[in-house]
């Protein structure tokens, strides 16, 4: 365990090294926005989902707009990843943002226990707005919005199983953009009626500074590559060592903590056993030496984190 001697040795601040951002927003985002704000009319609820170790970040203005048209419930899904002991805070600050429905929930735990408690909510959201509420004979549709990979298609799945009893109507993957088809409808359930319409995942076109940029990146939301692994996994060192959240530590059975994001690296590609064999001149001949992977070793990093083996997370 590090001391906090230790711990007064790390970097204070990130040198984002004058990234741009702006690049991040794809084009197919854009058009698939545009299509969902057509869509609203017939939407008589939308439900955000959004990842719960970015609670306050990320989420984007346009969503907000469509929110004063519609019902809406805010979704933090994946909370078997989040550190959620400030949850009273981060409740207080999205009620500052006008979040009036809160849930928090995980999709991908056994018997969909938070899922369960989705759909009532809805019903009760739905009670108390009466120029929403059709009846009970009426079909009810449901939108799901969001950023990439934070769930979307996984909650629809989960529906389904739960009251249909059906397997998966939507793909899910671990990089994001994975829904691609804009606004399938799918029928998640019989009685009540109610129809889901799944959306692609869509990021703000103006990601408001660069340390959003790379919390998004770092829970996925945006291609690593974008960013670079190896900066993002030296991002991710940043957080963990500033939080003291030193369990990598253990887990790549390092002697101590370390804020040297390719010595950190180098250790991993050890533990891995993964290196690169590389021809080198020696003056008197060639001569092969091993040369550590770091992009293996950041993605593993990056993984790591992400399955939640380093501890639960919240970056903001
Ligand atoms: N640990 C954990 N993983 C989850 C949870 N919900 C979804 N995932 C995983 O997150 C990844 C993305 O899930 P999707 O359902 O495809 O996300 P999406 O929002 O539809 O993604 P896009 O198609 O990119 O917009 C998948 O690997 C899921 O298994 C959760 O509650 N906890």
């Amino acid at each position: 365990m590090a001391s906090s001697r230790a711990a007064n040795k790390f970097r204070t601040a990130f040198n984002y090294k004058g990234y741009e951002v702006a690049r991040w927003f794809p084009g197919h985002m854009a058009k698939g926005l545009g299509k969902m704000r057509r869509q609203l009319k017939g939407v008589d609820c939308v439900i955000e989902v959004h990842d719960a170790r970015i609670p306050i970040s990320g989420r984007t203005p346009r969503f907000q707009e469509t929110l004063s048209i519609r019902p809406h419930l805010l979704m933090l899904n994946k909370i078997d990843l989040a550190d959620l002991s400030r949850k009273r805070e981060i409740e207080e600050k999205l009620r500052q943002q006008n979040v009036e429905h809160l849930t928090f929930a995980s999709c991908t735990t056994f018997k969909d226990k938070d899922v369960k408690q989705i759909m009532p909510k809805v019903m009760d959201i739905l009670a108390s707005s009466p120029e929403f509420y059709k009846g009970e004979d009426d079909d009810i549709t449901l939108m799901v919005i969001g950023i990439p990979n934070v769930g979307k298609s996984s909650l629809i799945n989960a529906f389904r199983r739960m009251y249909l009893k059906k397997g998966r109507a939507t793909p899910v993957g671990k990089d994001p953009g994975i829904t691609r088809s804009v606004l399938t409808k799918i029928r998640v359930s019989d009685r009540p009626s109610v129809f889901l319409l799944d959306t692609p995942g869509v990021l703000s076109p103006n990601i408001p500074d660069v340390e959003t940029g790379f919390k998004l990146a770092l829970v996925g939301a945006i291609k690593d590559h974008l960013v670079g692994e190896d900066f993002l996994a030296d991002y991710l060192l940043f957080r963990l060592n500033r939080q003291e959240n030193f369990r990598y530590v253990e887990h790549y059975k390092m002697q101590e903590p370390c804020d040297h994001v390719l010595k950190m690296l180098g250790h991993i590609a050890v533990q891995m056993g993964k290196s690169r064999k590389i021809k080198m001149d020696s003056g008197t001949g060639s001569m092969i030496i091993h040369q550590p992977n770091f992009q293996a070793a950041a993605l593993q990093f990056l993984r790591d984190f992400r399955q939640g083996a380093l501890g639960p997370a919240m970056l903001d």
